[in-house]
């Protein structure tokens, strides 16, 4: 399981300038694809419209398909020490269905992000599903542990949910509570504009061989 992830931690030599090209070039189509998984549940153009839409994106496709790559994206990194984790399910660049844009991070080691749900993320009706929450939570918790120097995998992750979470904007937050031996506690939650919506207590552990790889990091990875 170790090597697994370790694997995954690539140095693909890019430079600086080859990402920010490949930001400059992929971003965007991560945003059309994001809005056209929203245009799928939404649309209501007839069938014959949907048939000449679904010709385009065949088209759009056929060119997309023609150089790619298989399997996960993994966390790739460079010599100057930017890491990349585009594929991640809650934050990646490159994932269309991934919904926080970006973190903050304040002078306190309050980690925090203001986000949108629309309608795709709904559980129940014209609300957040809690996986949704979930996802949202295990990310910026693990974030907190990760910025307050003691990265780690969820171990476990406790959420309460006090009041339906609204579609729409809402702030998730999270901060270290705590640190007992490779066990990390952090305390989070989102909110929307009347108040707190969800809590979560998450238990993030640096396994073993997590420790041991600290010492080949320069410093802990930022994936950008
Ligand atoms: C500095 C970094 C530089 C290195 C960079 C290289 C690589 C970096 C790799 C990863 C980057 C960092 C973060 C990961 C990225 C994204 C994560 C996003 C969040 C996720 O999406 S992540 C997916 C969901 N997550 C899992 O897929 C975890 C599966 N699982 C495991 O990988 C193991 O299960 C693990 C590691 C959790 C524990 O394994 P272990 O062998 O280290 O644990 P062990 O038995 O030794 O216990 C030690 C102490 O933790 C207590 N303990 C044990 N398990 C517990 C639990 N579940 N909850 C609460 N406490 C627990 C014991 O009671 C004991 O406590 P005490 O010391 O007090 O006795």
């Amino acid at each position: 399981m170790t090597d697994s992830i370790l694997e995954l931690y690539v140095n693909d030599g890019l430079s600086d300038e080859e990402i920010d090209q490949q930001r400059a070039t992929y971003g965007p189509l991560t945003g059309d694809v994001r809005e056209l998984i929203q245009l799928a549940l939404q649309t209501r153009v007839d069938a014959d419209d949907v048939a000449r839409a679904r010709e385009h994106l065949a088209a759009a496709r056929e060119i997309l398909e023609r150089d790619r790559e298989d399997g996960p994206y993994g966390t790739r990194f460079n010599d100057s020490g930017r890491f990349r984790n585009w594929g991640n399910a809650a934050i990646g660049l490159r994932n269309a269905i991934a919904p926080i844009g970006g973190i903050h991070e304040d002078d306190d080691g309050r980690v925090w992000t203001d986000i949108h749900l629309g309608p795709v993320y709904e559980g129940p009706a014209g609300h957040v599903h809690g996986g949704v929450s979930a996802l949202l939570l295990d990310q910026i918790l693990g974030d907190a542990a990760r910025i307050s120097g003691y990265p780690g995998m969820t171990g476990t992750l406790a959420i309460r949910y006090r009041k339906r979470t609204p579609l729409g904007a809402l702030r998730v937050e999270a901060k270290l509570d705590r640190v007992e031996g490779r066990k990390a506690f952090v305390v989070g939650h989102i909110a929307d504009s009347e108040g707190i919506c969800v809590e979560a207590e998450g238990i993030f552990i640096a396994p073993v061989w997590m420790v041991q790889q600290r010492d080949s990091f320069a410093e802990i990875p930022r994936p950008e």
